[in-house]
This record gives structure tokens, C-alpha cells and sequence, in this order.
């Protein structure tokens, strides 16, 4: 018998962010070991049209969630979705359910944040750090709270080279950036945050450091863990491989890579690619509620949630990977041949990117208008690179994050839960999950049938013909305009010229004689 499974059995648990990636990863799980578990209380705001009932019924009617319905027939009755925005004063809970939740959670796991790297700092601040101020707030109310887990980020302190299980401080207090963010008006915000992110690439990296430390100072009685995942991919094993449900990280590079847009990327193919599988997030993520709840440790332990150190891939095993993939799954109606070239130097990636990507995309524009269609291709281009402008920051450095914690935490545990609840990242086989990784992109982020592959390969043969051809006339035309411009280009074109006729008569005779 699991005992985390068994400690769950029971329980009313608290999520934030449950609609997002990681949030549904862990409801599912919860959900399927711990089916006897009392209810799982999850804040969602509308969004895109749908009211909060309406996107729990969609998460609870996905794919995801098959499982679950065999050993969870009554999961809606299980969920309870509270009206909520992070953002919002109280989050703008109503009375009732406030009452509820203070009254009645044991467990909350707060995954809720902005990850976009390029938020305005306003926003950050006001979800990954006031509203975890609130969240614990509210915490600090609970009288049944046994356990308070905060996800944050590996990378919330990426300007270190190593990085310890400890909270790191940053130079301004967090209470003075939240004042601050009241009053200052947007361009003045503008203006500081360069200063105020210091070696920080972004305001995702900064505001999760700042989150960290809130937890530290406001945790009182409380007994809280920390989580900091690296680079959060699709599901290694559960409830089955390569699930995936957005954009982030590798999987837009991957989608961007496949439908050969993207076919070159500045990065250091020998720096390490610390990836870790979004299911083994949540089976750490599990075990460190139980061990809070029971063990109840003296101060806020942080648990590194990472790959690097115990089983290490790099960015060039990684895409060429990938690519390899591409070869026996490819994606359908590619814009050009999936390729990769990884490359550190920053004047051969803006070469790259005037030729294999801005070049093709004003030339397939070009064909669009010559159509009678609207031109597109060098928005989307633009906008990917933009994307992996931010990422790149990410795939040319690597981090060292020691693991004790979550090593010992992994000794702690029966041998049934290390089965139940893995997040032993040394039994990962890379290879394997690159492959399930992009068939998980192919199926569920793009929705393609895998009925389709012949005809994606033929696409792909074509694609291959089409550039044989460009290359071929554009090398004719250039060949001509030197031509007609240089002696010494057309003494080189017939000295050519004369030795291939000479071979070629050679050739016709000697194989003349021979019959
Ligand atoms: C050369 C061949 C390569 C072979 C492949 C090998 C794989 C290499 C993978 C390398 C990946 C490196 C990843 C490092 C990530 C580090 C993560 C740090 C860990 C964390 O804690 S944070 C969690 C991760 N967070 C993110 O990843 C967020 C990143 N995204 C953003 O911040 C914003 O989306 C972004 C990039 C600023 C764009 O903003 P904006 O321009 O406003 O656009 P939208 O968000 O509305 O999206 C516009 C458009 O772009 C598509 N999109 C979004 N994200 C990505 C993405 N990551 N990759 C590709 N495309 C993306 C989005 O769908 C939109 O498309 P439309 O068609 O709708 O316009
Ligand atoms: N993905 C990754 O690579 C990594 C993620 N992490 C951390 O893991 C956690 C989960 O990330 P992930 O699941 O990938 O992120 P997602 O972007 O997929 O999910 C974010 C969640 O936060 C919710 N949320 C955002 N704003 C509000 C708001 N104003 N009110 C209510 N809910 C809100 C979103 O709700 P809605 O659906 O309504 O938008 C969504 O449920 C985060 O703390 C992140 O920092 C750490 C390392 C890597």
C-alpha cells in the first residue's frame, strides 16, 4: 500500500493554477491514486469565452483524464471549482466559498503564476509575489492546514552558476517592489526594471525569486516546502507518454522545428538540456506534501526538481533527437524541410536567420501575393524570432542545482511509493522520451493523425525536389551574371566544360570496347 496515496485518502486539497499544465498533471494524479481523497478545491477564473464550470467539465472530459474515470467515476462530484482571480483583491472569492476553504483545506499546492518572460513587471509582481503574499495570508487562516507547497522555479535564481536548496535574497525587499508597483505609473516601471532584474534575463525569472523569498518571510507557523522544477517537458510515463498541452519551453521550438520554420537556433550543444518530464514534477510534488504534513521539518525545505545532475542530455543529443523523429514521424504540410543547426556564434545565427528563415518567408509572401492571398509568413516569422531570442538565454549557459533534499526525500520513501510516486530521473532514457515527446506534440498539441504520416513523408519528398530545383536555378543565375561579367569566370566555365566532355568521351569509349 502507497503510503502517500493512503495519507491523500480523505483530505480537502487546495490547488491554484489547476487549469494550467502542471495544475491538471497533479489533479489527475491526486485523483488517481487518492480516489477516496474529500475534495479538491480549485480556484479558475473564466476565460476565452467559457465560464469556470464549463472549463473544469472540458479538463475533466480530456484525454487526460480517461484514466481517472475508471477508478474515479464520481470525480466531478470530488471537484469543486471556486470562482477566483489571482489578481484581484481576496482573489475575488465570495464570503461562502472563502469560509469553506479556510475552513476546511488540509493541503494547498499553489502552481499559479505568469511564465510569460516578457510581462510587464506590474503583472508579474502582482501574481508571482502579491498573490502568494495573499495565498498565505489566507493560509496562515486554515486551521487544518497541514502542509503549504509552493512551486517556483529552478531558475529563479539563474544568474548563479550553482545553485544551492536555499533561498537566495534578493537585493530590494519584496514588500517595497509590491508598495512600489501601487504607485509607480508604467513608464517609470519601464525604467526600473532593467535595474531592478539586474543579471536576470527576464521579470518571470526575477518575480519567482522575489516569490520564494515571501514564502520565507511570511511562512510563520506554517509548514511550507518549496519546489523549484528546471524546464517542464510532456509526460515521461503518466498516466501516459508524451502529454503535452502547451507551447512553453521545447514544445513550440519543437512545433516551430517540425513544420521546418525554425532551422537554426543559436545554442551550445554541449551546454545541458535540464529537462524534467512534468509527471515526475507532480510525483515530487506529492511526496513533499506528505513528507511536510508528516515529517513536519524546522525550517522550509526546497526540493530541486531537475535532470542535470543525476542524468545529464545536452542541447545537440537533444535535437538531434528530435530530428531523428522528424525522419519516422513527421509533421504535416511543413513549410520546408525540418533541419537543425546549432550554432554559438552570433554572426553566423543573424546569417541564418536572414537566409533559412526571414529569405524563404519574403519569398513565400511574395508567392502568396503573386496568388492573390494575403501575406503572413514574415509576421509569424518575425514573431518565432522574437520567441527564441528569449529562449536562447536558456540553451547557451548550464546550471549546477545540487539535490540534496530530494534525494533524501526519495530515501524516505517505501519501496511501493518510489514505484507509485517516481521521480527518480536516472531511470529516464532520453532517447525514448524525445521520441514520445514529439509524437505527444504531433497528437495532442497538433491534433494530426498519425494516419497522415505517408502523406506527411511525401510532402516532405517534395519539399526536398522544390529546394534541389531553387538551388539548382539559383546557382544557373548566378553562374550566368558572372558569366557575362568576368573573362576569368568564363575561362574557368569552359575549362569545365572541356574536361567534362573529355571525361565524358573517355568514359563512352573505354565502355565501347568493352562489348
Ligand atoms: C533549430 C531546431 C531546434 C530543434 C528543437 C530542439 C528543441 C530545443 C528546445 C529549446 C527550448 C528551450 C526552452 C527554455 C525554456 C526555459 C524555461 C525556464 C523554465 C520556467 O520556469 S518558465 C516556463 C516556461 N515559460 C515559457 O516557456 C514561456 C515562454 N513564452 C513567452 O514568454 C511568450 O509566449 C513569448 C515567447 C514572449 C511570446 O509572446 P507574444 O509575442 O506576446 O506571443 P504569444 O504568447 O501570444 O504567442 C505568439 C505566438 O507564438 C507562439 N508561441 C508562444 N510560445 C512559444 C514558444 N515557446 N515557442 C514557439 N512558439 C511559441 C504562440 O502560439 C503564438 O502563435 P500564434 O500562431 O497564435 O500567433
Ligand atoms: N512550465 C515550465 O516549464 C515551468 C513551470 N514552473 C512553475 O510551475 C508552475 C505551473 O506552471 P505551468 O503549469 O507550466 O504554467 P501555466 O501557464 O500552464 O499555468 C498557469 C496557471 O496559473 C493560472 N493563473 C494565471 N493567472 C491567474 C489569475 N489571475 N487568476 C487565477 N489563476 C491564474 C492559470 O489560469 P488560466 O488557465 O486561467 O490562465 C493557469 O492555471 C508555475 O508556478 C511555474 O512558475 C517552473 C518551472 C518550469
Amino acid at each position: 500500500m502507497s503510503m502517500i496515496a493512503a495519507f491523500y485518502s480523505g483530505k480537502s486539497i487546495l490547488i491554484t493554477g489547476a487549469t494550467g499544465f502542471m495544475g491538471k498533471v497533479l489533479m489527475e494524479k491526486l485523483f488517481r491514486t487518492s480516489p477516496d481523497l474529500k475534495v479538491i478545491y480549485i480556484l479558475v477564473r473564466p476565460k476565452a469565452g467559457q465560464t469556470t464550470q464549463q472549463r473544469v467539465f472540458q479538463i475533466l472530459n480530456s484525454k487526460l483524464f480517461e484514466k481517472v474515470k475508471e477508478v474515479c467515476p464520481n470525480v466531478h462530484e470530488k471537484i469543486r471549482a471556486i470562482y477566483a482571480d489571482l489578481n484581484q483583491n481576496d482573489f475575488a472569492i465570495s464570503k461562502e466559498d472563502m469560509q469553506e476553504l479556510l475552513s476546511c483545506t488540509n493541503i494547498v499546492f499553489h502552481c499559479a503564476a505568469t511564465v510569460r518572460f516578457d510581462d510587464h513587471l506590474r503583472h508579474a509582481v502582482q501574481l508571482n509575489v502579491t498573490a502568494t503574499q495573499q495565498l498565505l495570508l489566507m493560509a496562515s487562516q486554515m486551521p487544518k492546514l497541514e502542509a503549504f507547497i509552493h512551486i517556483s522555479t529552478a531558475f529563479s535564481n539563474c544568474n548563479l552558476k550553482h545553485i544551492d536548496e536555499v533561498i537566495y535574497p534578493c537585493p530590494v525587499e519584496p514588500k517595497k517592489i509590491i508598495d512600489s508597483m501601487e504607485w509607480l505609473d508604467d513608464a517609470i516601471i519601464d525604467e526600473i526594471t532593467p535595474k531592478l532584474i539586474g543579471d536576470r534575463p527576464n521579470t518571470y525569472t526575477y518575480t519567482k525569486a522575489l516569490g520564494e523569498m515571501v514564502v520565507q518571510q511570511e511562512s510563520g507557523n506554517l509548514n511550507i516546502a518549496i519546489i523549484r522544477p528546471s524546464i517542464v517537458g510532456a509526460t515521461w510515463q503518466e498516466p501516459f507518454p508524451g502529454w503535452v498541452d502547451n507551447l512553453n519551453g521545447p514544445s513550440g521550438l519543437i512545433i516551430a522545428a517540425g513544420k521546418g520554420f525554425l532551422r537554426a537556433i543559436r545554442a551550445t550543444p554541449m551546454a545541458v538540456a535540464d529537462l524534467i518530464p512534468v509527471d515526475t514534477v507532480v510525483n515530487l510534488t506529492l511526496a513533499v506534501g506528505w513528507y511536510t504534513a508528516v515529517h513536519r521539518p524546522k525550517s522550509t525545505l526546497i526540493y530541486h526538481c531537475t535532470s542535470g545532475n543525476l542524468n545529464p542530455c545536452n542541447w545537440g543529443k537533444m535535437g538531434f533527437q528530435v530530428l531523428a523523429t522528424f525522419e519516422k514521424i513527421p509533421f504535416e504540410r511543413a513549410f520546408r524541410r525540418p533541419y537543425a543547426d546549432f550554432t554559438t556564434n552570433t554572426i553566423t545565427t543573424q546569417y541564418w536567420n536572414a537566409v533559412s528563415h526571414r529569405a524563404p518567408a519574403i519569398i513565400y509572401d511574395f508567392y502568396l501575393r503573386l496568388t492573390g492571398r494575403k501575406p503572413r509568413m514574415t509576421k509569424v516569422m518575425n514573431r518565432l524570432l522574437r520567441t527564441v531570442s528569449m529562449l536562447e538565454y536558456f540553451v547557451n549557459r548550464s546550471w549546477e542545482w545540487s539535490t540534496y533534499n530530494t534525494e533524501m526525500l526519495m530515501s524516505e520513501l517505501s519501496p511501493e511509493d518510489q514505484r507509485v510516486f517516481n521521480f527518480d530521473v536516472r531511470q529516464l532514457n532520453w532517447l525514448e522520451y524525445i521520441e514520445n515527446y514529439v509524437l505527444g506534440v504531433k497528437k495532442y498539441l497538433l491534433k494530426e493523425d498519425m494516419a497522415g504520416i505517408p502523406e506527411a513523408k511525401q510532402h516532405l519528398k517534395r519539399l526536398r525536389n522544390i529546394h534541389y530545383l531553387f538551388n539548382t536555378a539559383l546557382f544557373l543565375i548566378a553562374w550566368r551574371l558572372l558569366i557575362a561579367r568576368s573573362q576569368m569566370a568564363r575561362n574557368v566555365w569552359f575549362f569545365i566544360v572541356s574536361f567534362c566532355y573529355k571525361f565524358l568521351s573517355y568514359f563512352r569509349a573505354s565502355s565501347t570496347l568493352k562489348v
